[in-house]
């Protein structure tokens, strides 16, 4: 019985169509889906007892799953693409993630043409397993501030990798805890004396015999993280080197060489690519805030029609809890934001490989641009969606907080992404010096990409909105305008405080808090433009456009609404102006309402990878509920383990004082 049909029926728009547009084309959608059914109909995928398991018996269900996953690959001979999307929907992280996702790719964006033919086949067949070793006990934001160091032995040929202090400690690697046979260890380069920069080596660490530990190496996990299940199924480690010798040829040398004779050389390529691991991987990342956030409302919202809370009439039903305004108001910007980054995620990608080919011939110059969207978007998304699944589980009321509704674990495991791969404010704040400069710069350079507004930032600075209804917000002139208007203000302003100082250094630290709000409005103007774009392509199927453009305005003026003050302060907008968006917002929201179901079905998502009861596709939620409760081990019997010797005896006590 599909208890949500009555609300499939509500939908205007062709939903097989909407699916087309989600996944970015039918042949990625056919891929997709083919892979989330083959995951889904393999008990050997199966998740549900994951957070009733101990450390241990979880690491090892990892490793099984793993296992079985490779060898699908291998046996069906999957694709690159293919694994991808397996490795999503299996759902859960492990040590492969960093092999596939970090390790390689810094192989392939640091070594030499020798290095890449001499590791990438063994890692792309899995005969050695990588982690992505860069962050220490003592520093990872800072990461010209690590400690472990990497000195040439002109004598041996070598470099003597050492951990000198307890903070030089490698520390989070993700698989490198208990799996990882190798790494790229990032460490201060000394030759002659002299430090060099933070560079990459690769560095084996365990036996390929029996995987102990090599001479000199200690490493282990660091421990529990937060969440039952989530994100321990990864063995973040802790590494420490005891002069330990590599080959001299180990050294990432794309950037920089070292000579036998223990001299430097710098070839054209800029010294930040040796952070370019990091731009491909949040790049990555925002695609991925997209895929949990959209798994997160698809639960909430197929709950909240199907909860129904007050305002029966005679006897008949409540109200569903999603005809509430104020649900509505919590829900659909979430709804509309998970496709707003998804469309982002879209472009960000081909940014990227737009710049991943340029950087293959040696051009550079698009590379300041790619770090400050990649930097930029990563933050704003997964903070978004951090909060936005928290969210989810707050608008599921109560029935949220069970582990059998799926979003307490997709929480824990999604939270550490405002943190890893570059903390959110750090990331932010390195986007605030990409404007900081292009505004200084705007005299005598015209900005381009992302930053192109700049260039008209004089006519940005005098015009003022020229809406004068709430129908008047339903143009994307006006409403990418106001967000350009608000950014290249409070932009400029900045740069007016910022001149005050004498040392830039100094004024930069004391308006921090100022500079990342500016990068947030930037990053939030890219979002905004590049779903108004999205809708200029051709978008097939009965409905399909029309329902994206609703929720396009849905995410622009709900950001209007709740960051009015900083369109009011900076005289952009007039508060009439402000609450007649505010007004059109309550419309559009009346216009998703019919929609939502549909919507949210387009992500495609099989029950198996939403992973939750209130998120089920038939809504038959309350007999599963109730099903699930007696499935839970307390329930194995009527009188629980304990109770005789610490509980019973309390009673005995209390009837005998009741007695006197
Ligand atoms: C077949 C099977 C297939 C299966 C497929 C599976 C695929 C799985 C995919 C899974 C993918 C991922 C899983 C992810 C899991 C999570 C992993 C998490 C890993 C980590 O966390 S790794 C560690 C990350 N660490 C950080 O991010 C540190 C943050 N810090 C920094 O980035 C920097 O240090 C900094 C804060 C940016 C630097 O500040 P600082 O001012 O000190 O910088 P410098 O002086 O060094 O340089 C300033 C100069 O450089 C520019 N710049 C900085 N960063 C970059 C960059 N990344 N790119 C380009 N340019 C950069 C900066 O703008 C300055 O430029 P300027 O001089 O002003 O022009
Ligand atoms: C689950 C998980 C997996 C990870 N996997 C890996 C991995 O595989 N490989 C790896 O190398 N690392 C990994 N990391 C480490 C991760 O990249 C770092 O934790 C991250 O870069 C943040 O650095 P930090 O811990 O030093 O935070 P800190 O920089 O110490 O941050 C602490 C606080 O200080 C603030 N702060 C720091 N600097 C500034 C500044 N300049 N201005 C203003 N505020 C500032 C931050 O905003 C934050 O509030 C992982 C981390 C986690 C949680």
């Amino acid at each position: 019985m599909d208890y949500l049909s009555d609300e499939r029926k509500k939908s205007d728009f062709d939903v097989e169509a909407m699916k087309v547009a989600w996944a970015g084309s039918i042949q990625e959608f056919q891929l997709s889906d083919r892979m989330a059914k083959l995951v889904a109909n393999d008990p050997v995928f199966e998740k549900f007892t994951r957070p009733m398991l101990g450390r241990k018996e979880l690491l090892k269900n990892t490793l099984r799953k793993s296992a079985h996953a490779w060898k699908l690959i291998i046996d069906l001979r999957l694709s690159e693409e293919e694994a991808k999307w397996l490795r999503l929907y299996v759902d859960e992280p492990a040590y492969t993630d960093l092999h596939w996702g970090m390790f390689i790719p810094a192989i392939e964006g640091q070594g030499t043409e020798e290095q890449k033919k001499k590791w990438l086949p063994l890692a792309k067949k899995m005969q050695i397993i990588g982690c992505y070793a860069q962050t220490e006990l003592g520093h990872g934001s800072n990461v010209q501030g690590l400690e472990t160091t990497a000195t040439f032995d002109t004598r041996t040929d070598e470099f003597i990798m050492h951990s000198p202090t307890l903070t030089s400690s490698k520390w989070w690697p993700g698989g490198l805890g208990k799996l990882s046979t190798h790494a790229v260890v990032y460490a201060r380069l000394i030759v002659g004396g002299q430090f060099h920069g933070v560079h990459g080596f690769i560095v084996q660490l365990r036996s390929l015999e029996d995987h102990s530990p090599l001479p000199g190496i200690t490493v282990g996990d660091i421990g529990l993280k937060f969440g039952n299940g989530a994100y321990n199924t990864m063995d973040n480690g802790v590494l420490r080197f005891d002069h330990v010798r590599i080959p001299r040829n180990q050294m990432l040398m794309r950037v920089s060489q070292v000579t036998k004779e223990g001299k430097i050389m710098q070839s054209d390529v800029p010294r930040q690519l040796i952070y370019g691991t990091m731009v491909y991987v949040r790049q990555t990342i925002v695609a991925d805030a997209s895929k949990a956030l959209s798994r997160a409302v698809c639960i909430a919202t197929r709950y909240s029609a199907v909860r129904r809370q007050f305002g029966s009439r005679d006897g008949g039903p409540e109200t569903q809890v999603i005809d509430y305004k104020t649900q509505q108001s919590r829900l659909f910007p979430l709804l509309a934001s998970a496709y707003a980054f998804r469309f982002v995620s879209e472009w960000l990608k081909s940014l990227y490989l737009d710049v991943k080919q340029r950087l293959e011939a040696n051009e550079f110059s698009t590379l300041p641009e790619a770090h400050a969207c990649t930097a930029g978007l990563k933050s704003l998304t997964t903070t978004a969606t951090a909060d936005g699944i928290e969210e989810c589980r707050k608008l599921c009321g109560g029935h949220g907080y069970l582990v059998s509704s799926g979003l307490p674990e997709l929480f824990a495991v999604y939270i550490p992404a405002c943190t890893y791969e570059g903390d959110n404010v750090v990331l932010m704040l390195q986007v605030a010096r990409f404007l900081v400069k292009t505004v200084s710069e705007l005299g005598h350079k015209k900005p381009v990409g992302t930053t192109a507004y700049m260039g008209r930032v004089a006519s940005l600075m005098q015009k003022n909105s020229a809406v004068q209804t709430a129908e008047g917000w339903l143009n994307p002139g006006a409403v990418v305008e106001a967000f350009e208007s608000r950014a290249a203000r409070m932009a400029v302003r900045c740069a007016q405080e910022l001149a005050k100082f004498g040392n830039p250094e100094e004024g930069f630290a004391e308006l921090a808090v100022d500079l990342v709000e500016v990068a947030v409005s930037h990053c939030q103007l890219i979002v905004v433009t590049k779903f108004f774009e999205k809708l200029q392509q051709d978008i097939p199927g009965k409905g399909v456009k029309e329902s994206l453009e609703v929720l396009c305005y849905v995410y622009a003026l709900f950001l209007l609404h709740k960051h009015q003050g900083d369109f009011l302060a900076t005289g952009y907008l007039t508060p009439k102006q402000a609450s007649l968006a505010n007004a059109q917002l309550r419309t559009l929201y009346s216009k998703v309402r019919p929609n939502a179901i549909a919507l949210v079905d387009s992500f495609s998502y099989t029950d198996h990878y939403l992973g939750s009861i209130l998120g089920r596709y038939d809504g038959n939620v309350y007999p599963k509920l109730y099903e699930a409760a007696w499935e839970d081990p307390l329930n194995d019997s009527d009188v629980i383990d304990g109770f005789h010797q610490y509980v019973q005896p309390i009673l005995k006590q209390r009837l005998h004082s009741a007695k006197l």
